[in-house]
């Protein structure tokens, strides 16, 4: 007979300063897991909220008074130990009072990128690669992304001369880090060696500053495959069997419902894009899903969602209000 594990319901908060450093803290001594590293939180109690939990633990164990405002839900996932089960909710919280003190004699430390020489908890490894997506999915715009509109601006400019390439710069520089390769259009009409050309010259200069560069599924599979990874459009995804999924590299799929937001977590993809959420020029003939809509998807989803349609700097805020990781931009600029 199996006897059933202790189930956890826990909230965590990813602090993040204003150099967009990430805090993790070292488990005491007298818990379990002692001395693994893990984002601050704890135990939700009875009646509280999951919000009101981790603006407490972070109270009680560094002594900070978390800005509501400022402290925005990111991912629920839960996780299966060979002794208890967990279901975390990761919160990211840019703003709070306080000095940061170690109230149960915890360490704690600052961090850019994933602590290789620490002991972490099993359930902190993948968010700490989502913080490294940034905030910002950059879509490829260098010919009209309208499909049947033909290819206007960038048609016959070697791909540094379009004005794609000027705003890829300045975002690479504001520190985006994923960029998606979709040019439908040109597809349609350009050789192929001539379109790669431009993946290939997008690829070397984002990878000059860090930046992974997806391909989306409307270009040959082989792309994807030399680039950093497949950015599957939702009726590929649709159509797409376990067995023919890209070995390595990252996996993001386009959803526009629950359903294809719950179909590529069975593909395994390691973040979606959800909407379009505003009205965008892209997709004119169709009804935005809205903020209600996409909170309430979001919500459903245990990895990093981007909200799509409509999303500029001026919608970052709201849209991680919403539980957005982030906002995916194809016309809207970027200026942080
Ligand atoms: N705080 C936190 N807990 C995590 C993370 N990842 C992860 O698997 N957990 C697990 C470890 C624990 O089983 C559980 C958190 O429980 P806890 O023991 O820290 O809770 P608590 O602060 O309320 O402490 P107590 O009830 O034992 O006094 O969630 C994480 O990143 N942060």
């Amino acid at each position: 007979m199996s006897e059933e594990k202790p189930f956890f319901n826990v909230s965590a908060c990813v602090l993040i300063d204003s150099e967009g450093r990430f805090l993790m803290a070292q488990r005491p001594e007298d818990k379990s897991w002692s001395g693994w590293w893990e984002f601050p939180g704890g135990k939700i109690e009875e009646g509280e909220s999951p919000k009101e939990a981790v603006i407490r633990e972070l109270r009680e164990e560094l002594g900070v008074e978390l800005d509501p405002e400022s402290t925005y839900p990111w991912v629920t996932m839960s996780y299966e130990y060979p002794k208890t089960d967990v279901l975390l909710h990761f919160y990211r919280c840019f703003k709070w009072s306080g000095e940061l003190r170690s109230l149960e004699k915890q360490a704690f430390e600052w961090f850019t990128q994933m602590p290789t020489d620490r002991d972490l908890l099993p359930a902190s490894v993948e968010p700490i690669e989502w913080l490294s997506y940034g905030d910002v999915y950059l879509i490829s715009n260098f010919f009209d992304s309208n499909e049947g509109a033909g290819v206007g601006h960038g048609a016959g400019q070697a791909p540094r001369e379009t004005a794609f390439w000027a705003k890829l710069t300045a975002a690479l520089e504001a520190g985006v880090r994923l960029v998606q390769f979709r040019e439908p259009a040109a597809a349609k009409v350009l050789k192929t060696e001539e379109l790669k050309r431009y993946l290939d010259e997008m690829r070397e200069h984002c990878h000059r500053y860090g930046a992974k560069v997806l391909v989306n599924s409307c270009h040959p599979r082989a792309w994807a495959e030399e680039a950093d990874g497949l950015h599957l459009r939702a009726t590929d995804a649709i159509e797409m069997e376990l067995e023919d999924m890209p070995e390595s590299g990252l996996l993001a799929v386009s959803c526009h419902n629950l359903a294809d937001l719950l179909y590529a977590h069975e593909l395994g993809a390691n973040f979606v894009v959800l909407g379009h959420v505003l009205e965008t020029a892209s997709h004119p003939d169709s009804e935005p899903i809205g903020w209600s809509q996409f909170e309430q998807w979001a919500a459903e989803s245990a990895i990093p969602v981007f909200a799509i349609g409509g999303q500029n700097a001026d919608t970052f805020r709201e849209a991680l209000r919403h539980g957005a990781h982030g906002i995916a931009v194809l016309r809207g600029e970027i200026t942080e």
